[in-house]
């Protein structure tokens, strides 16, 4: 590697300057960049939003036979907010600093989660184009808004239009973990994330009083309960052997109390408190008994429970009968990459795919490097980034030739 920047790394940084961080996320000139990446590129474009100035931007590279199904590379645009003061470089510079052995670190916010992926999707793109392959398949890039605020007004909606039927999608590609050691991993499935605020009415009155029956008195053993849950899952999660801890912690349900809110002076009895749970309940576990677990400790101690909202659970079966699955398995195995399976710990637009029948894995092909995604000084290699393109180069073509 030399110290000249190439063109891919460039177009890569310039895509992370764009600041998409919540909650006032550039979406239209995010928007705009891609469209311009669009034309360089010679792919058809097509912007629509679903939702006023939340931008789905979708790029087609057009196959020999659009009757067939096609194949959805997707990547949500916006990023997580930062506490800048924590940087070593802006977050917002996508600065290109070298490691001393040749290599070189990009640090930005965005930069593994998850443009880097939108960014080899489109360097793939150019590659696949500068051999001159015709693919069979019709190809998709979908940009999309809003995944790290659920997604509600982003591909949970855009799903629904008739701009996504059109994409009549056979497979679909979305974000992934990066590999820590020298595997790469693979994610078919996700924790269903299951919100969940219990508010409690109560007596109030002076702070120097015993005051019985109050909003707190009533919160308190449900805490106590499902902060025992919390410890039991702990245990199982902390049971499983280092090595694998990471790669299997989707199997175990999480819960992280979240917030407590309530009160409005130090001498004053609150009438109401609440606290919030984040919950994400593993496939391993039942979605529907633990959900009414939560509905009777709610019941039995007379408070109120609110569900932030009603995700289903979605699985992609690792089912080599899909041509699409066994292709993306060979054609990875072809070039020494051998993903692992997993369920991802959080959650991802891969999910609203899924609703609609469409196998969805999540894949990032990147491997050797340290898990940064809403951490300080998040950055990439930009080995990694480069060799990632390669992958992908391999495997979006592969399946995008898949046979009827
Ligand atoms: C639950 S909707 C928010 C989605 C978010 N995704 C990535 O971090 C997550 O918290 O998993
Ligand atoms: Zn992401
Ligand atoms: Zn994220």
């Amino acid at each position: 590697m030399t110290g000249i920047e190439l063109p891919s790394v460039t177009r890569f940084r310039n895509f992370l300057k764009i600041r998409t961080e919540h909650p006032n996320p550039a979406y239209h000139e995010c928007a705009e960049f891609l469209v311009n990446q669009a034309k360089d590129i010679g792919l058809e474009y097509n912007v629509v939003e679903p939702v006023k100035d939340k931008p789905v931007v979708i790029l087609k590279l057009p196959g020999t036979d659009s009757s067939l199904k096609s194949v959805m590379l997707s990547c949500h645009v916006d990023v997580v907010p930062v506490f800048e003061e924590f940087w070593t470089y802006p977050p917002f510079a996508a600065e290109r600093v070298p490691t001393g052995d040749g290599d070189f670190r990009i640090y930005a916010r965005g930069a593994q989660d998850m443009k880097i992926t939108g960014s080899m999707y489109l360097e793939a793109i150019r590659n696949i184009i500068a051999s001159g392959q015709k693919l069979k398949r019709d190809l998709y890039c979908v940009f999309a808004p809003d995944e790290e605020i659920g997604g509600i007004e982003g591909v949970k909606v855009f799903v629904e239009t008739e701009e996504f039927r059109k994409i009549n999608a056979g497979f679909d590609l979305d974000e992934g973990l990066l590999g820590i050691d020298d595997r790469y991993v693979f994610i078919y499935a996700e924790r269903t994330t299951t919100q969940v605020i219990f508010t409690a009415h109560g007596n109030t009155g002076h702070g120097s009083q015993f005051i019985e029956g109050t909003a707190i008195e009533k919160l308190l053993p449900v805490i106590n309960s499902v902060m025992e849950r919390r410890e039991q899952n702990k245990q199982q999660f902390m049971s499983l052997d280092a090595d694998t801890r990471l790669l299997k912690s989707g199997d175990v349900t999480s819960i992280n109390l979240t917030g407590l809110s309530g009160g409005k002076q130090a001498n004053v009895v609150p009438a109401t408190y609440s606290v919030t749970f984040d919950i994400r309940v593993s496939p391993s576990d039942d979605l529907d008994k633990f959900k009414n677990w939560l509905r009777e400790l709610a019941l039995t101690n007379q408070v109120e429970i609110e569900f932030l909202s009603n995700e289903c659970r979605t699985i992609t079966n690792i089912d080599r009968s899909d041509k699409f699955i066994d292709t993306f398995m060979n054609s990875l195995q072809r070039i020494n990459v051998n993903p692992i399976p997993m369920i991802c710990p959080g959650a991802t637009d891969a999910r609203h795919v899924r609703t609609k029948g469409v196998p969805a894995f999540g894949f990032c092909p990147v491997n050797n490097h340290p898990i940064l995604a809403h951490v300080h000084d998040e950055h990439v290699f930009e080995s990694g980034y480069l060799k990632g393109i390669d992958i992908y180069t391999t495997l979006i073509a592969d399946l995008a030739n898949v046979e009827e």
